[in-house]
């Protein structure tokens, strides 16, 4: 992937603007081939630059096993690939899985791929993505998130179904994939030995680093595929910018007034509540535009969007109406938006990251890689020429880290344990990861695993407890899938699946700075001096009243759109919960017993109050702050347990539970003994 610009003459725009320069047409990158947006969809196929390669392609994978193969963002890998496999007749005994990232690439590359087989989605070409399964019988190329197949691997690790596993995006690195790969290896070596059809891996990335993946797959050969079907041109800002919001937002309007209104834009943000302000801005500066300004439709996308609501970004604009998406990085990779000449990146993201030492893992936003800034500039030019505006300047894209770094190594992994030892895989500590987490990573997920009872150690191994069993069939955190199995105890299953439901859905509610007022008094009905968990609830509570009514949901700032998603997200819940056998009830109004399964359940985020009034986690002894939209931010309860923790200037505790030191004591008594204020324990 080229990374070295020359500086030709700035490109200039209006005074007052964000002033842009470009790079080079570079080889590869940039080189123009033919083709366009309206010509017939077989034509289309035969104009990508995979085409050209296919009899090569075909013959070498044929023989392969294992392949990295490495083609330039829109050179046709992902949407080719299958198809070329399948009409080849490879892997016709089984299905080929192709994996992605994220749901809504998936869905939208089942739906392009099954277009150009002209059949309907479902039959031939499916997808599977949680909650969602769109295949059938007659189902061959499956197209579904890395963590739906990890899951398949749980009933099947030898994944038997599969004649073909396509990794796709594999850059990315998420914690999926990179288990995933541990898995699919061992799965190709098992089917060996057992003389089982061959299992053939296939990686793919635009971008990777191909010795890392080729020493890992038993040294296997690395397939180049040349050449882009479009030219990007990439532009880079003159100075630094201090607010890419801002800039963000002046230069999609320099845009809007000088490019033809067919020509959409994307734009990458990091999160919702950045997204949906900048909608908000975006929408009022356009309806004040001067004459000869058209319109502009504003489409957020975001992972917890409702699935509907992200598939509109992929509908057309109407007809002299401008597209502006503000997106997450969930299109960052693989995905084609119909119609986006532009992209804006704002080179931020946010990610996770975690400290073995502390034991923390933080939300933060950060500096996008090389990589993730190239994938970017690669969702334009897709169907005819694009640019890509990148809001900051050559010598900050050149600062980038080449590759991002993988989640494994920056995220908490009693998830990831808790599902290898779902697997039977036999020793966690030692998993063939192709990059090792630190083993002080792995050692605290093990102890937090043993701390919620999902495992034991039996003479220096680590076994699944029966309750780590049931933890993982919930496709969720192990705290929470912990929490939901001691509800009954509590006689409080409906109230914990519903906050549960909650807390993953993400924001439930708007929180707009410049109404802070008028959202205070408005919350403040539902406010409970016992914390979020039960605000929440009493919110959700208010919602099933008024069923959802829009008009309520406006005036108590409520996202009706992600409520409704928090409802689909526990009736799968429960049905997980009724396969388990569990007795699901109410305990009404009395949200003491909700709190102390809370405790119970999610005891390892526990803070207490200092005698200087700070807080302090007791896991990890970290100094932590409430987040001021806390119910519990004006208070100073002596314990609280948090859902996750943001940084931003200090380390802020979000979502917030008012717990008692005996919950949490009760808990975990040893850990505990160890950990409370002298007084309290
Ligand atoms: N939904 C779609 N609508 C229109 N064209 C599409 C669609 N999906 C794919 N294409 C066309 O097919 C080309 C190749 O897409 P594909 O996803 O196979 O590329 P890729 O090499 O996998 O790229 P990336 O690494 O960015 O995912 C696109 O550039 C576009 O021209």
């Amino acid at each position: 992937m080229p990374n070295d610009h020359d500086h030709p003459p700035a490109k200039k725009f209006k005074p007052g603007s964000v002033f842009f320069r470009n790079d080079k047409n570079k080889p590869g990158m940039l080189l123009p081939r033919k083709g366009n947006a309206t010509t017939p969809i077989e034509v289309q196929r035969k104009q990508l630059p995979i085409y050209q390669a296919k009899p090569q392609l075909m013959n070498q994978l044929r023989q392969l096993h294992n392949a990295i193969l490495i083609g330039e963002t829109g050179s046709g890998k992902t949407t080719q690939i299958p198809q070329y496999l399948y009409e080849a007749g490879i892997g016709r005994q089984g299905l080929i899985a192709i994996t992605q990232p994220r749901r809504v690439a998936a869905i939208s590359l089942a739906g392009r791929v099954a277009e150009e087989k002209r059949t309907q989605l479902g039959k031939l070409v499916g997808y599977t993505v949680r909650f969602e399964d769109v295949t059938s019988s007659e189902t061959k190329l499956k197209f579904m998130t890395d963590g739906m197949l990890l899951r398949e691997a749980i009933g099947d690790p030898l994944l038997l179904r599969y004649t073909v596993v396509v990794l796709d995006e594999a850059h990315e690195r998420t914690v999926h994939t990179d288990v995933l790969f541990g898995v699919v290896k061992a799965a190709q070596r098992r089917r060996r030995e057992l003389n089982k059809i061959p299992l053939k891996v296939i990686v793919m990335s635009a971008t990777m680093d191909v010795d890392l993946f080729s020493e890992y797959f038993n040294k296997s050969p690395v397939l180049y595929l040349e050449g882009r079907q479009h030219p990007i041109q990439i532009y880079y800002t003159k100075h630094p910018q201090s607010d890419y919001l801002q800039a963000a937002l002046v230069t999609i309007f320099q845009i809007h007034q000088e490019a033809p209104p067919s020509h959409d834009i994307l734009v990458f943000m990091t999160g919702q509540e950045e997204i949906e302000a900048l909608a908000r801005t975006c929408r009022d500066i356009a309806k004040h535009l001067p004459d000869g300004c058209g319109p502009m439709v504003v489409i957020p996308l975001y992972a917890s969007l409702p699935p509907a609501q992200q598939l509109r970004c992929f509908q057309p604009a109407p007809k002299g109406c401008r597209k502006v998406i503000l997106s997450t990085n969930i299109a960052e990779t693989s995905v084609t938006i119909s119609g986006i000449k532009f992209v804006i990146d704002s080179g931020m993201v946010k990610a996770k990251r975690f400290s073995p030492d502390s034991g923390l893992e933080v939300l933060a936003v950060q500096r996008v890689s090389k990589a993730q800034a190239w994938q970017r500039a690669g969702r334009a030019g897709r169907e005819e020429s694009g640019s890509c505006y990148r809001l900051y300047t050559e010598n900050e894209f050149d600062s980038l880290i080449p590759m991002t770094v993988p989640e494994i190594q920056r995220c908490n992994l009693s998830s990831v344990m808790l599902q290898l030892m779902a697997l039977g895989v036999p020793d966690v500590m030692n998993f063939d990861f192709m990059s090792k987490p630190s083993p002080e990573a792995v050692r605290s997920a093990v102890n937090h695993l043993e701390l919620l009872g999902a495992v034991e150690r039996k003479e220096g191994h680590v076994f699944l407890t029966a309750l780590g069993k049931k933890m993982a069939s919930f496709p969720l955190e192990p705290r929470y899938s912990k929490t939901i199995l001691l509800s009954p105890d509590y006689s409080c299953s409906d109230e914990i699946l519903s906050i549960v439901s909650l807390l993953s859905v993400d924001t439930v509610l708007f929180n707009p700075p410049a109404k802070r007022e008028e959202v205070l008094a408005a919350r403040k009905k539902f406010s409970s001096s016992e914390g979020d968990h039960i605000t929440l609830l009493n919110i959700y509570r208010a919602f099933k009243k008024v069923t959802g009514n829009k008009e309520w949901c406006r005036e108590n700032f409520v996202n009706s759109r992600n409520m409704g998603l928090v409802k689909d997200v526990q009736a799968q819940l429960r049905d997980i919960c009724l396969k388990l056998n569990m007795k699901l009830g109410s305990c009404g109004a009395e949200m003491g017993n909700v709190r102390r399964c809370i405790a119970r359940g999610m005891f390892v985020n526990a803070a207490e109050l200092q005698p200087d009034g700070s807080y302090l986690a007791l896991d990890t002894h970290q100094p932590v702050s409430i987040h001021p939209s806390s119910v519990l931010f004006q208070g100073k309860p002596a314990y609280v347990v948090f859902n996750e923790l943001l940084h931003t200037s200090r380390c802020y505790m979000r979502d917030l539970c008012l717990v008692d030191a005996d919950w949490l004591l009760e808990a975990a008594p040893e850990y505990f003994g160890r950990k409370l204020h002298p007084s309290k324990s």
